[in-house]
């Protein structure tokens, strides 16, 4: 028995999650992969459920199980709330260890025209954002008043350092390149950052270090981003890199996310927000969760049934069925239910152990 603890949590979180539950409930099925999810209230649902967004009993569940996976948390609804539903998912990674959040953007086959940018700029990007997930601003001290406000960006050596190890290792099964984003002209963090990981390259010869400050980086992402094959960074610079080039390949709502490096659990989320306005509407794009799901169950051990799962989800995309941020009309739902009508089919082949003709 695989245990799956799903925090779906606010706005559309449900609706994406729920998609890429079914995924994985009908690859249980087919394959007896034995896994048993169990719904807990996280986020708002927390706050409006037991006036925490993080109830004891929904952290008791996370740390016992083998994964978990999260939709997003937010909305105006608890904007006044004494603690806000992101509050629950900081304190989430924290609890669980997970100081390593990978984000892996690309182009699809099938939307190389939904990018912003020109097509010879854009088509065969292909970047994993490695990001420090449980330091630097999020996490130091806050001050605030009316008058005057302040929060605490600290990072120390081991912390970098355990970083720089998850993306060095990235880079040497990828294209064995590595850029390393700070702002090391003014920032203290920054410039220890960039001395920790430089002496850590010494154990990865055959990586290709480079670094840029976070300004240059955010140009660079949008003039050039086929340079970039691991882009490792802080906390802050991470979310913000990774949104920007989550809509290089068409939209937000595309990207997948692990959140991993804890002696428990690893987290599974899209990289999107609750997206308030599109709740309740059917509008969602879940292909983020399902991508998700995916690497949950390559982090499970379960690389062959991710395969298959990626594999039909790229399909669904190829054969053209859009959800509106990409300009379709495609429901989430409907989305989620083509998801799986591929994912037959690639059950179906792998048992036949037959090949398609294209
Ligand atoms: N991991 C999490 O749970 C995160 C939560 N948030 C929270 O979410 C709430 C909304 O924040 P925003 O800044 O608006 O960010 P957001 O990511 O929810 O939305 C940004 C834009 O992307 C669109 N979008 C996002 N996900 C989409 C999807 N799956 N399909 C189609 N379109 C999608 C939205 O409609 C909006 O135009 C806030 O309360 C924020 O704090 C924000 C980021 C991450
Ligand atoms: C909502 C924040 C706590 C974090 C965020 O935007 C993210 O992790 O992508
Ligand atoms: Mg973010």
């Amino acid at each position: 028995m695989i245990n799956i603890v799903i925090l779906p949590g606010d706005g559309i979180g449900p609706e994406v999650t729920t998609e890429a539950v079914r995924c994985l409930e009908l690859l249980s099925r087919a394959r007896g992969l034995g896994l048993r999810f169990t719904g807990h209230h996280f986020g708002g649902a927390g706050i409006d459920a037991h006036g925490d967004p993080l109830p004891a009993s929904t952290l008791a569940a996370c740390k016992a199980a083998n994964a978990v996976l999260l939709g997003a948390v937010g909305g105006d609804k608890w904007d006044e709330a004494p603690i806000r539903p992101e509050a629950g998912l900081l304190r989430i990674r924290a609890e669980l260890g997970l100081y390593a959040n990978l984000r892996p953007a690309r182009i699809y086959k099938g939307l190389e025209d939904a990018s912003p940018l020109r097509a010879d700029l854009a088509q065969g990007t292909d970047v994993l954002v490695v990001r420090e997930l449980t330091g630097g601003l999020y996490f130091g001290a806050r001050t605030y008043s009316d008058e005057a406000a302040s929060d605490l960006c600290s990072y120390s050596r081991p912390e970098i350092e355990r970083i720089a190890h998850i993306a060095f290792h990235a880079a040497r099964g990828r294209r064995r390149k590595l850029c390393s984003v700070d702002k090391a002209n003014v920032l203290a963090t920054s410039k220890l950052w960039r001395k920790v990981v430089s002496e850590i390259a010494a154990g990865y010869p055959e990586v290709e270090l480079s670094h840029l400050y976070v300004d240059a980086a955010a140009m660079a992402l949008v003039t050039r981003p086929r340079d970039f094959d691991v882009i490792l960074t802080e906390n802050l610079f991470g979310d913000i890199l990774s949104d920007e080039l989550s809509v290089i390949g068409g939209s937000i709502g595309l990207l997948g996310s692990a959140s991993v490096g804890g002696d428990g659990p690893g987290l599974f989320e899209p990289i999107h927000g609750s997206a308030p306005p599109l709740a309740g509407k059917d509008v969602a794009n879940p292909a983020g969760a399902i991508a998700s799901a995916a690497m949950m169950l390559t982090e499970l051990g379960l690389p062959e049934c991710a395969q298959l799962l990626t594999v039909s989800l790229e399909r669904t995309i190829e054969e053209g069925h859009r959800t509106a941020d990409l300009g379709g009309t495609t429901r989430c739902s409907e989305f989620g239910a083509r998801v799986r009508d591929n994912l037959r089919f690639e059950l179906a082949r792998s048992e036949a152990g037959e090949r398609r003709v294209a």
